[in-house]
């Protein structure tokens, strides 16, 4: 059942091919072994320096392709996207995400095409994502509110940032916060932490037996099954209302329609099942990635005082007066913006960016086997001293004035991604975290808890779905009148 395509130790020992370089491998576990304790982005970068920019490891039994340069990225994404239209199929893909539907999971061909097309031009354009403008308004000052709450006091910030964009997901999606919201949100949670990071159960997909021996594959089919009576019950819920003439345009509305004005004739009809792989997608590519840059964002900024201070004023100056930052001027925010920017290069939340090969094909001399995992390392790319001066400094102001941007088109800087498969979701995510960060700019003044210093604040990593900070953001908020 759990046939997971890829490229493994055994069938590749069989074929005459000159790989990319890499360290010895142990039998059966491969380089499991050395990839114990690091963070694999920090542990691929080492490799980068020691066998170049196209290196190779076994993650157990699975040969993995590392991308670390500009060059070679822009290969693998652009020259030849065509030899790496998909992601490597894991089991949560398989299981929860309706065997393969949605776009996440889904391999390249017309069911991914055309659910990736409702994607960008229904769900998540920019036009949709402005019609969202009064959720996150509403969620914004819910935030502000519960921040002055504390009067003072040391709180949690990461908390609280993944509450805001969770209820703004579910809210754009469902409407409202579903009633079984925290049980949704947990199941999620719980997917991250069996199918997030590298797997054991994907480093050896010959050993079909071990998503059973390790209870793996048990507990996601039970989530599964939660999963779907739920959403099945929020779907139940908008058909009546659609059936009693309601009206209301969140993404499951949205998605009914499309669904209503195609047909089993169709050569693209949108099941059941095709609504809920995209539902889940949304909320699994989409919340912990903009609750993780916030956070990043937030915790650059206490390290970095004068940036604060910075970013601070060019907020209070653009809303003199006027009791709120307000989304609509936002464009005038470029500083804020520059921020952003250089946080997700130091800290891009998803920071390897996973492919698959479809066929034999080469890169730089090196051949790459059909169904060869190709994993881009876009935190060592936005560290590169080739094309960052000073590429470990967090210096905002380099993106003043710098036409580098998020849309994939400047490969030494991918936090999103880029080619067919970049996320289709930046326009929701800079919306949901350019608000937040603008009203709590503007309405309070941040310090650390008593005794602790800038220098102090441990900006260490955790990596599972995400990769986000290690530690919680504790932060004393204060508030002003601007
Ligand atoms: C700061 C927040 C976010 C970051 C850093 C981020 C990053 C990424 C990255 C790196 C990819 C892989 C791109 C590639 O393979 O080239 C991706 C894919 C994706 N993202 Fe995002 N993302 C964010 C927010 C969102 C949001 C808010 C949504 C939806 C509401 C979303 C939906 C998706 C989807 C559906 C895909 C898969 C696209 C496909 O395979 O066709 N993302 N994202």
């Amino acid at each position: 059942y759990v046939s997971v395509a890829s490229r493994t130790m055994s069938t590749v020992r069989n074929c005459k091919a000159k790989l990319p370089p890499g360290p010895n491998t142990l039998p059966l576990i491969g380089n499991l072994h050395q990839m114990v304790g690091s963070m694999p982005h920090h542990y691929f970068k080492e490799l980068a320096l020691e066998y170049g920019p196209i290196s190779r490891v076994y993650v157990g039994e699975v040969l993995t392709v590392i991308i670390s340069s500009v060059d070679a990225a822009k290969e693998v994404l652009l020259t030849q996207e065509k030899n790496f239209p998909q992601r490597p199929v894991s089991l949560v893909g398989k299981i929860v995400i309706y065997d393969k539907k949605g776009l996440v999971f889904s391999p390249y061909g017309d069911h991914w095409r055309k659910s990736r097309k409702i994607a960008v031009t229904e769900l998540l354009s920019t036009k949709r994502v402005g019609s969202f403008l009064s959720i996150r308004e509403e969620e914004t000052r819910d935030l502000i509110d519960s921040v002055a709450a504390t009067r003072g006091a040391v709180f949690n910030l990461t908390e609280k940032f993944s509450g805001l964009i969770t209820c703004g997901i579910s809210r754009a999606a469902f409407g409202e916060r579903c009633q079984q919201q925290d049980r949704f949100l947990s199941l999620l949670d719980e997917i991250v932490a069996l199918g997030g990071g590298f797997s054991l159960t994907d480093a050896f997909p010959s050993l079909r037996f071990l998503s059973t021996l390790t209870g793996v594959k048990r507990a996601l089919l039970k989530i599964k099954h939660e999963l779907d009576t739920i959403l099945d019950e929020i779907l139940y819920k908008h058909t009546k209302i659609k059936g009693l003439g309601g009206t209301r345009d969140d993404i499951v509305d949205v998605l009914l329609k499309l669904q209503d004005s195609t047909s089993d004739q169709d050569d693209f009809h949108l099941t059941l099942n095709d609504i809920k792989a995209i539902l889940l997608d949304i909320f699994l590519a989409g919340s912990e990635t903009s609750a993780t840059a916030l956070d990043w964002v937030m915790a650059a900024m206490l390290k970095h005082p004068e940036v604060m201070e910075r970013a601070q004023s060019e907020v209070r100056a653009a809303f003199r007066g006027q009791g709120n930052a307000r989304e609509e001027s936002s464009k005038e925010l470029s500083y804020l913006r520059s921020v952003i920017k250089e946080t997700l290069r130091l800290y891009p939340p998803f920071p390897l960016i996973p492919r698959l090969s479809i066929r034999h094909c080469e890169i730089r001399g090196y051949d790459i086997p059909p169904e060869t995992r190709v994993v881009i390392n876009s935190w060592a790319i936005g560290r590169d001293p080739e094309f960052w001066k000073d590429a470990e400094r967090f210096m905002p102001e380099r993106f003043l004035g710098n036409p580098v941007g998020f849309l994939g088109a400047d490969f030494e800087f991918l936090p999103f991604g880029a080619g067919r498969r970049m996320c289709p979701g930046i326009a929701f995510a800079l919306a949901s975290i350019e608000l937040p960060l603008s009203q709590l700019l503007y309405h309070f003044d941040w310090k650390l808890p008593e005794g602790a210093t800038p220098e102090q604040l441990d900006m260490a990593e955790s990596f599972g779905g995400t990769c986000r900070r290690k530690e919680a953001l504790n932060v004393v908020a204060i508030p002003i009148t601007p």
